[in-house]
């Protein structure tokens, strides 16, 4: 772990005030490691511009008007562009089909000068977004939301990961959170989020259990948990009282106002390591998704590379 990532006392966090009684976590700069990776990924993505003479290029596809969508997708293109990495934006009306959408994402996925595609979660309710993934060219999903993906993830094999779920393994190895025979409890069950996030932990050997609305005594269950991860999308939902001593907590809310899944307040209280929110997990999603471009960008290369060299 270099110094970045040791983790900051609650007195270091600009704006919240202590007192010597708090016994506080440390927390898992989130925002520091990120910019580490987008450096990595920028000087890549200049190196694979200068050998070839082609830029990585990312496209967002967003559909209808969602203010907190829009902001995410503005962000991923800002960030592409800092990190030298193309954007090719796709924005559709609230009213599109699915079968238009799917158009869509399959031509970008035809388009060689794309090499990564993200569609913006979640899309209106009459689409299916399920299909609308699934038209995406999996050697493009560089936002690990296929099935393609997930099974990757699963079987533990190379491929894209879901951007936060990866963001947040890196975090914890960052951090040196021993995570082979960890108790992790992953409170949510999206397709973007706890789903994949559990299948990473297990890969990693932690003994994982998935809980979600439905769970019963879910604070009894994460009162046993060493590592706690909220993605349930209600605000301050994770009380102090709910953890273990010494839990370590990763926050992947992103509910209103910056607001994150955890009480942060009662929890550094409890935990020994967290993630606060904004600054945590967020960051990490946009630094793996532009990480992942660069990826998809010069495996691309090297297929069209093969291909002429078949031929010769
Ligand atoms: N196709 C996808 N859709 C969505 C994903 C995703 O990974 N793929 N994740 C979320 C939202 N999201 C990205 O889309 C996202 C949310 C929050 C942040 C972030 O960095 N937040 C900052 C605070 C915001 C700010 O700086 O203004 C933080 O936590 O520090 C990044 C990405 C849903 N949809």
């Amino acid at each position: 772990m270099t110094n970045a990532h040791m983790p900051l006392t609650s007195e270091e966090v600009a704006g919240r005030p202590s007192s010597p009684s708090d016994v506080t976590a440390g927390l898992m700069r989130g925002t520091e490691l990120a910019a580490e990776v987008v450096a990595k990924a920028a000087d890549r993505a200049q190196a694979f511009q200068q050998r070839t003479g082609v830029q990585p290029c990312l496209a967002t596809v967003l559909v209808g008007d969602d203010p907190a969508s829009a902001t995410y997708v503005k962000m991923k293109q800002n960030r592409s562009k800092k990190a030298g990495i193309g954007s090719v934006s796709v924005v559709l009306p609230a009213e599109t089909t699915t079968d238009e959408l799917v158009a869509q994402l399959e031509k970008l996925s035809d388009d060689p000068a794309v090499h990564g595609i993200l569609l913006q979660h979640p899309v209106p309710g009459h689409i299916d977004e399920r299909a609308a993934f699934e038209a995406i060219d999996p050697g493009k999903d560089v936002d690990g939301v296929t099935m393609h993906a997930f099974a990757a993830m699963a079987f533990d094999e190379p491929g894209f990961r879901s951007c936060t779920p990866g963001g947040i393994i890196r975090l914890l190895e960052a951090y040196d959170v021993p995570l082979a025979g960890a108790h992790a409890v992953v409170i949510g069950r999206s397709p973007i989020l706890g789903k994949p996030v559990g299948m990473l932990l297990l890969a990693s050997n932690a003994t994982v259990t998935y809980t979600h609305s439905k769970t019963r005594d879910l604070a009894d269950i994460v009162r046993t948990a060493d590592i706690v991860v909220a993605a349930v999308g209600r605000a301050n939902f994770v009380k102090g009282s709910w953890l273990k001593p010494g839990a370590v907590v990763i926050d992947a809310g992103y509910n209103e106002g910056n607001v994150g899944d955890v009480d942060f307040e009662e929890a550094r209280q409890v935990a020994s390591l967290i993630t606060p929110v904004p600054g945590g997990v967020g960051p990490m999603t946009i630094a793996l998704l532009l990480e992942q471009t660069v990826d998809a960008a010069e495996r691309q290369n090297e297929t069209v590379q093969q291909a002429e060299a078949d031929l010769t």
